[in-house]
Order: C-alpha cells, then structure tokens, then sequence
C-alpha cells in the first residue's frame, strides 16, 4: 500500500508569550490519504490553523515553532519528506511544488497589481521551469478547470474585476497549477455566500476525484464537513479530541465536546420553532480555556456534565472507541 499523503504525528507547536513557550497544539496525530478529504474542526483558538501553518512551515517568525513531532508528506514523484527539519528554501520549493494553499479571504493570496493569468502562471515557470507562453496556456487551461466561462478573457484581467466566487475559484487554479499531492483549504467558503459556497465544495470534490490529491479542510462549519469530508478530526484547546470517519463521528459522538458541538447545529426548521418557543439554541457552556492556563486533565472538563475526578487527574489517552473512531475522553462509553 501507499503511505500516506500525509503523515503527522505528536506534532507540538508553541508560541513565544511574555517569556514563557505556550503550547498552541499538542500530541497531534493526523494521517491524510491520497483521494481522502480531512476536516479539521473546532471553535476559533482551537489550534486547526496552526496546525496547518505547522504543516507549510508558515508559523510566525520568531515567536512560533515546532517544538515537537514529526510530519511527512509523499510527494508526487513518491518520496517521502520530512518536512520538521527542513530549511527554509526547501520548504518553500515543497510549498510550491508539492502542497497546495487555499485561504478564506481570496485577496489575501491574490496580488491586486497583476492579473490573474499571470498570477497561476508565475508558480508553473518557477517550479516547473515552463516558459512564458506555456506557462501562460497553462493558466487559461486551469482557468477553465476550475469553472472560470471564457477563460481567455478572465486571465487578462485583475482580481477587482472578478466576483468573490470567481476569485476563489482563481486561487484555487493556483493552488492547483504545479499539481499538490496534498490541498490545503483554511475555511475557503466561510467568505463566500451560501450558494457559491456550495459550487465551491463540489469544484473541490470534482478536482479532487480527477487528481486524487489528499485535502485537508480546516473549517469550524459542521455542514460543510458533513458535506465534503471523508474523515473528521476535533480539536479543543489544541489536541484532537476525536477522530474517525464523518459517518461515524456524526451519527455516534464519543466526546462530549463533538457531541455539544453537534447539539448547537441548527436543524431545518428547528431554529424557528425554538425561536417561537421562546428557547434559545443550545451552545455549549462556558468558554474555551486559556492555553496559558489549561486545566490538569481533560481541557474540556470544566465545562464537561460527565466529568468526573479522573478526568481532571490527567489528560485522557486517544481512546479507541472503534477499529476507526478514537475519543479523547474517559467515558466514551457512557455516550
Ligand atoms: N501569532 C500568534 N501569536 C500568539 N499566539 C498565537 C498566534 N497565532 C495563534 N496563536 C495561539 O494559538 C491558538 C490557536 O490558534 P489557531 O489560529 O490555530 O486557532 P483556530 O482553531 O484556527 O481558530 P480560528 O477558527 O479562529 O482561525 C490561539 O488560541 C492562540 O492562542
């Protein structure tokens, strides 16, 4: 068999904060499959971007780094990569060649000061060493791939001149135009309104089954996992606190956590009725801790109904509560 795509584990980055390093993810283990979609989800502060930054090596100079772990990406030509200890400059020919990035905020990858065939055409005659001309077909070609009508035309102009939907379907083609083995999406739809929300879910699944690139999906959108995922992973106060295949994680929770998140979802019509009733939605109580100063045991105890005092003894184990779904919780059993 492969290995995987992507290969992370007991990965551990901190930040530099006021003289003390402070853990923003911790004993993450994550694996990525080549054709495989994983969501990574969680509310804001839960470690999900950095742990993709980690991946990238884009954590902020000077004040963030890995301090642990290790992560491994198969590139196209087969080989396996280490990318922890790499230096700067090879890790930025990986970034190029090898793992494509698509971010909420389609202008921040966008340059408004070029076009946007220029823009896909500029990483081909970098890192695959195309000329110009080639480069440049190279990038309607993609245009087009990615549902962009009358390509030609699109590649000429500048990303002000494109709708929201469009920009995004650009930067998608650069993510795409040295052909990643892996994607990157950071909530690449949160930005967009609900409709071309949905065209850009199915252009990713669509490019995805063409290509079979692994894609890690970063979002804290449960709809959207339900809708593109293969396998989810949960985070809280920066470890993953559940894992296993969407089917299985969505229908039968085994952390408290999931399982609250998945109670503040609104269900069609459900919003509505409550509304009239008078009862809020329910959320789950309390907030997130510091990471500064994360209780003893389970992150999440404090705000837990079924937390009992082993729980707050030591951060639980990974649990596996079936052959595929693991839950970080001492009584995944109980759910
Ligand atoms: N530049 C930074 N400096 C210091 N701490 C940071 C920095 N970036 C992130 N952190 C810390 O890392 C934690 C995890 O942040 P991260 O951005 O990964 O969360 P997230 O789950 O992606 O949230 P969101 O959905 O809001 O993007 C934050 O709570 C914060 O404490």
């Amino acid at each position: 068999m492969d290995a995987p795509i992507l290969s992370i584990s007991g990965l551990r980055a901190v930040f530099r904060i006021a003289g003390r390093d402070i853990a923003a993810v911790q004993d993450v283990d994550l694996t990525i499959g080549s054709g495989e979609t994983v969501a990574l989800v969680g509310e804001s502060g839960s470690g999900k971007s950095v742990t993709s930054l980690s991946i990238i090596g884009l954590l902020p100079k000077k004040i963030g780094h890995i301090a642990d772990g290790s992560i491994a990406l198969r590139r196209r030509d087969g080989t396996v990569t280490e990318l922890t200890g790499l230096d700067p400059e090879s890790l930025r020919k990986v970034r190029g060649n090898d793992i494509g990035m698509v971010f909420q905020e389609p202008m921040t990858s966008l340059n408004p000061v070029y076009t946007i065939g220029e823009q896909i055409a500029e990483p081909i005659r970098i890192h695959l060493g195309k000329s110009h001309r080639d480069a440049a077909a190279d990038a309607v070609r993609l245009l087009a791939q990615v549902g962009i009508p009358d390509p030609d035309r699109r590649a000429r102009q500048y990303p002000h001149e494109l709708s929201g939907g469009m920009r995004q379907r650009a930067t998608i083609a650069m993510a795409l135009s040295c052909d990643p083995t892996l994607l990157i999406a950071d909530e690449p739809t949160t930005a967009l309104d609900v409709t071309i929300q949905a065209q850009i879910l199915d252009l990713l699944a669509e490019l995805q089954a063409q290509r079979g690139m692994g894609i890690l999906f970063v979002t804290h959108n449960l709809g959207v996992v339900a809708e593109i995922a293969d396998r989810v992973a949960v985070m809280y106060a920066g470890r993953i606190v559940e894992s296993g295949p969407v089917s299985e994680v969505f229908t039968r929770p085994r952390h408290p956590y999931t399982a609250g998140l998945m109670r503040s979802v609104p269900r069609l019509g459900q919003a509505t009725t409550l509304k009239a009733a008078g009862t809020p939605l329910p959320t789950i109580a309390g907030n997130v801790p510091s990471l500064a100063l994360l209780p003893k045991g389970c992150s999440f105890a404090p705000r837990c109904a079924l937390a009992i005092d082993a729980c707050r003894a030591a951060v639980p184990p990974l649990f596996a509560a079936t052959s595929t779904q693991k839950s970080r919780c001492l009584r995944w059993e109980d759910l």
